[in-house]
């Protein structure tokens, strides 16, 4: 691949459109409940500045008719104050006032356009050619000299601020997304034997993971937890109690059952399965081993149990690369924390450790959990990376 970095990008007074992604969660009153997104691109955003460029951010928040589909003037303010220049926030994204913005901007300054998606074409999917002829691109890529994208986490999109400027303008990496690349497009190139630790709640994202994990021989073994491990435990056979098989159905994850017992028969010395699960019982968390399972009295398999998370601790002990996605329980929930904390931190501790995935990086964040290699700022990106899929908004900046 060869994709310019900033390294090649002469600045000098230029005009750089700079798409990030600060999709971010929202507390009630519409403020940031977490600004790591925004943190991530500090980096980038300060080197174009203290370069002299002039920068134009543009960025998502939310998918239209949701509940965190919001202006991104919290955003602004919040760059402002993390950046060492002055951030000024339009609450427009391409009209005259925008554009006239944009050509205001001194050296070292940098404007917030408004929420792309406040505009409908950008929230379609387009070919790159194509994308380059909408309205937002073709409005904008005139005010601008230079492009850089920034946005990993979006990277999976092929919408027209994330695809469409590269057809326009010469565009470039940023520090995020050259990192990114740089991690996820060479875990084959890693340290060995590589585990997989996949956790959380997207079973079938997870599913197809391990399959192209095993099936391309980067894992050589997988350490499941989390809903995925229950569904994994279901498809050996394991009767993990009404509760939890009503949950997988109401997830609409019965087929996945089939998919795990697939991948259990096929490669089933690869994948390791909790050998103990923590449960709700009147409230509490209790530990039982997953022979004695089904018990009467217990609730939901909400986290994996003590022994698992030492054995998959022995486990990664002689691992040289361990790849994490997804949350091992319910870990919102301080009695089924223990967990995710427990093997979070023996990741961390592995000779190298890449992760990925919104929900798992939380748990980090919550958990102040340090020592990994890399934690992805991506969720659906990172996840199409691991599971060898070509990113339209990296195949765009391949020159
Ligand atoms: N045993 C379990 N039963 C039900 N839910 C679980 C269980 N274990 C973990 N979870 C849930 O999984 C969720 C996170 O999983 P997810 O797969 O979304 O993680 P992620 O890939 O890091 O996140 P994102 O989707 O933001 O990229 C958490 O909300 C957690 O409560
Ligand atoms: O949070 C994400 O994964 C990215 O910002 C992409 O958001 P989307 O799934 O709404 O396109």
């Amino acid at each position: 691949m060869a994709i310019r970095t900033l390294d090649d990008l002469a600045l000098d007074g230029t005009s750089v459109g700079v798409r990030v992604d600060i999709n971010s969660p929202l507390g009630d009153d519409g403020h940031l409940a977490d600004d790591a997104r925004l943190r991530a691109h500090v980096d980038t955003l300060s080197e174009l500045l203290e370069r002299g460029g002039k920068v134009t951010v543009l960025a998502h928040q939310g998918r239209p008719g949701g509940s965190e589909f919001e202006p991104l003037e919290a955003h602004a303010t919040r760059f402002d104050e993390l950046l060492d220049a002055p951030v000024m926030y339009t609450d427009a994204t391409s009209s005259a006032g925008a554009r006239e913005a944009i050509d205001n901007l001194d050296n070292g300054q940098a404007l917030v356009l408004e929420n792309t998606r406040f505009y409908s074409e950008e929230y379609m999917e387009f070919e790159p050619a194509r994308a380059a002829q909408t309205h937002l691109v073709d409005r904008l890529a005139p005010h601008f000299d230079a492009f850089v994208n920034d946005a990993f986490a979006a990277a999976h999109r092929s919408q027209p601020s994330l695809v469409g400027f590269s057809h326009r303008l010469d565009a470039y990496a940023g520090r995020v997304m050259e990192r990114e690349i740089d991690v996820l497009g060479n875990i084959d190139q890693t340290p060995t034997p590589r585990a997989y630790v996949v956790g959380g709640a997207k079973v079938p994202d997870s599913i197809r993971i391990i399959r192209h994990g095993i099936e391309a021989g980067l894992a050589d073994t997988i350490l499941t937890s989390g809903l995925v491990a229950n569904v994994f435990l279901m498809a050996d056979g394991i009767d993990l109690g009404e509760e939890a098989a009503d949950y997988i159905m109401e997830k609409d994850f019965w087929d996945q059952i089939d998919r795990a017992a697939e991948l259990l028969a096929e490669h089933g010395d690869q994948i390791e399965l909790p050998v103990d699960v923590a449960v709700k019982t009147e409230g509490k968390r209790q530990e039982i081993p997953v022979q004695e399972l089904p018990t009467t009295e217990h609730g939901d398999v909400m986290d994996i149990g003590s022994e698992t998370v030492d054995r998959y601790a022995e486990c990664l002990e002689s691992t040289g690369t361990a790849i994490l996605n997804g949350p091992a329980g319910v870990f919102e929930d301080p009695a089924f924390q223990r967990g995710t904390k427990g093997l979070f931190q023996t990741v961390a501790d592995t000779e190298y450790s890449v992760v990925g995935g919104g929900d798992t990086a939380r748990a980090i964040r919550k958990f102040g959990i340090d020592g990994f290699d890399h934690v992805s700022t991506g969720g659906g990106a990172a996840l199409a990376m691991l599971t060898g899929q070509s990113l339209p908004a990296i195949e765009v900046l391949d020159s």
